[in-house]
C-alpha cells in the first residue's frame, strides 16, 4: 500500500501538523513529512472519522428510498466511517439471516463500516423477543438492539430485553414513545399544534419511557442508550440517571439542536410543509436550549443522524399523510458546527467525542472513534469549517431529498475521508 501525507491539518482543532499513513494506520505525525502520495490539509480541521449510531439504510425492502451503497456513500461524503443500519427494514433486521444480508452489502460497497442493528422484538411488533444472541453471534456482531421507528412499550419485554444483552456486552436503544399518548400524533403537542389543529405529541410520552427504562436497567444492572432526546425534560432524567452512576447513554440529532416546531406554521418553504414532519418532533426554543446545554455538558453523550430517507411521493403530500423523517448524513457536521460550535458550546475536540469517540464506544465498534495518534486505524475525516454553502440536495449521494435545510446557508465542508488508510472521499467527492 502507498504512503500517503496529509500536510498540516489541525488535529481536534490544534496546531497545524503531517500525519503519515502507511499500511492503514498512522504512522508518524510531526513536520516536514512526505509519501508516496500528498493531501494538502492547509486550513483544514482533522477528527476521527465520524461514527454515526442512528441510520436508516432501508434495505432490505425499500431501495427506492435509499440501499445500504447509496446511505453509506452519503455517510462518507459526511464524514462518516462507520454507521448503524436501524433495524425497520422489510424484512426487519430480527434475525442472524437479515443482520448479516445487511453487513455484507456494507462490506461490497466499501463506503463505510455498516454495523447493523438487531430488532429488540419479532418484526417490530413488540411482543416476543428477537433471536438477539443469534444476531449478536452472527458475522455481523450485533451489540445494538433497537424496534427503533416504534417504542419497545411493554414494560416486562423491555426488562427481559436488557438482561439478555448483558450476556454480549450489547445495548438496547430505546425509541421512547409511550404509544397510547401518542396516537395519530403529528407534532410536538404546544401552541402551534393548538393554533393548527394537529393532534400533539406532548412532551411527557418521551420523558415517562425514559424515566421507566433507567429505572428498568438500574434495576437489572444493564445498559440502556436513549435515542434521539427532543426535549428539556429528557435531557434532565438522564442527567438524572447518571447522577445515580447507571449505564445509561443519551444521543441528539443534528434537526433537534437547530430546528423548532414553529417552522410547521411559519417557514421559508410554507406552513404544514411535510419536510418538517419528523419523530420525535421538533420542539420548543426552550428544548432546543436544552439540548445543547445537555450535549455540551456531556449529560447527552453523542450526536447521532436519524438519517431517515423517504421518496417524494412519501414526503410531498398533505401534512397528515406524510412519511416522518429528514435525511442527515450529508449535513451532519455543518449543522453541529452551527448550532454547538459557532455559539461556543463545543470545541472540535468536543464535536470529536460526541460524532466519533462516544457513539464508537457505546456500539462497541472496535477501531473507530480515534484517537488520531501513530499506532491506531488511520480512521479520519478532513473538515473545512471556513466553507460555506447553499444546501442543494439535488448533488446528494443519498437516494431520497427530504432534507428540511434546502436553500438554507451552513457552514463547512467535509473534503476528505480515509477508512483504514484508503480514501472515500477526496476533495468533496467520493475517492
Ligand atoms: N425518525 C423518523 O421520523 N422516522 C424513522 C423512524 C421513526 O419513526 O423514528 C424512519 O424510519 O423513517
Amino acid at each position: 500500500m502507498k504512503t500517503i501525507v496529509i500536510k498540516g491539518a489541525r488535529i481536534l482543532g490544534g496546531e497545524p501538523a503531517d500525519i503519515l499513513i502507511r499500511d492503514g494506520v498512522f504512522a508518524e505525525i510531526g513536520q516536514d513529512l512526505s509519501g508516496d502520495e500528498t493531501v494538502d490539509a492547509t486550513g483544514l480541521i482533522a477528527l476521527p472519522g465520524l461514527v454515526d449510531l442512528h441510520t436508516h439504510l432501508r434495505e432490505p425492502g425499500r431501495e427506492d428510498a435509499e440501499t445500504v451503497e447509496s446511505g453509506t456513500r452519503a455517510a462518507a461524503l459526511g464524514g462518516y466511517t462507520a454507521v448503524h443500519a436501524m433495524a425497520n427494514t422489510d424484512p426487519v433486521a430480527d434475525t442472524a439471516g437479515v443482520v448479516e444480508q445487511v453487513w455484507r452489502l456494507g462490506q461490497e460497497a466499501g463506503h463505510c463500516d455498516v454495523r447493523p442493528v438487531g430488532a429488540v422484538t419479532v418484526g417490530l411488533d413488540g411482543e416476543r423477543l428477537a433471536e438477539l444472541g443469534a444476531m449478536a453471534d452472527s458475522a455481523a456482531r450485533v451489540r445494538v438492539f433497537s424496534d427503533d421507528g416504534r417504542c419497545v412499550s411493554d414494560a416486562v419485554l423491555m426488562r427481559r430485553a436488557l438482561e439478555y444483552v448483558k450476556a454480549f456486552d450489547g445495548v438496547v436503544a430505546q425509541h421512547a414513545q409511550e404509544p397510547r399518548l401518542t396516537k395519530d400524533a403529528q407534532m410536538n403537542e404546544g401552541a402551534v399544534s393548538g393554533r393548527l389543529g394537529l393532534t400533539g405529541w406532548p412532551a411527557v410520552a418521551e420523558e415517562a419511557i425514559i424515566a421507566r427504562d433507567c429505572l428498568l436497567a438500574a434495576h437489572v444492572g444493564s445498559r440502556l442508550h436513549v435515542c434521539h432526546l427532543s426535549t428539556a425534560g429528557s435531557v434532565e432524567i438522564v442527567r438524572w440517571a447518571k447522577s445515580k452512576g447507571w449505564d445509561v447513554t443519551a444521543e441528539v440529532t443534528p434537526h433537534h439542536l437547530l430546528l423548532t416546531d414553529d417552522l410547521v406554521e411559519d417557514s421559508p418553504v410554507g406552513s404544514y410543509n411535510p419536510i418538517y414532519k419528523v419523530n420525535p418532533p421538533l420542539r420548543t426554543r426552550a428544548d432546543v436550549e436544552a439540548l445543547r446545554a445537555g450535549l455540551a455538558d456531556g449529560t447527552i453523550d453523542c450526536v447521532a443522524t436519524d438519517h431517515a430517507p423517504h421518496p417524494v411521493e412519501d414526503k410531498e403530500t398533505e401534512w397528515a399523510a406524510a412519511a416522518m423523517g429528514m435525511i442527515g448524513l450529508e449535513t451532519a457536521l455543518s449543522v453541529v458546527q452551527e448550532a454547538m460550535v459557532e455559539t461556543g458550546l463545543l470545541d472540535w475536540a468536543g464535536v470529536a467525542e460526541r460524532m466519533s469517540s462516544a457513539p464508537a464506544r457505546i456500539g462497541r465498534v472496535a477501531e473507530h472513534g480515534g484517537p488520531i495518534e501513530v499506532g491506531a486505524p488511520a480512521n479520519v475525516t478532513l473538515y473545512d469549517p471556513a466553507a460555506r454553502a447553499e444546501v442543494d440536495p439535488a448533488g446528494y449521494a443519498s437516494k431520497s431529498r427530504n432534507t428540511p435545510y434546502q436553500g438554507r446557508s451552513l457552514p463547512g465542508r467535509v473534503v476528505a475521508t480515509f477508512l483504514r488508510g484508503r480514501p472515500t472521499v477526496l476533495d468533496g467527492k467520493i475517492a
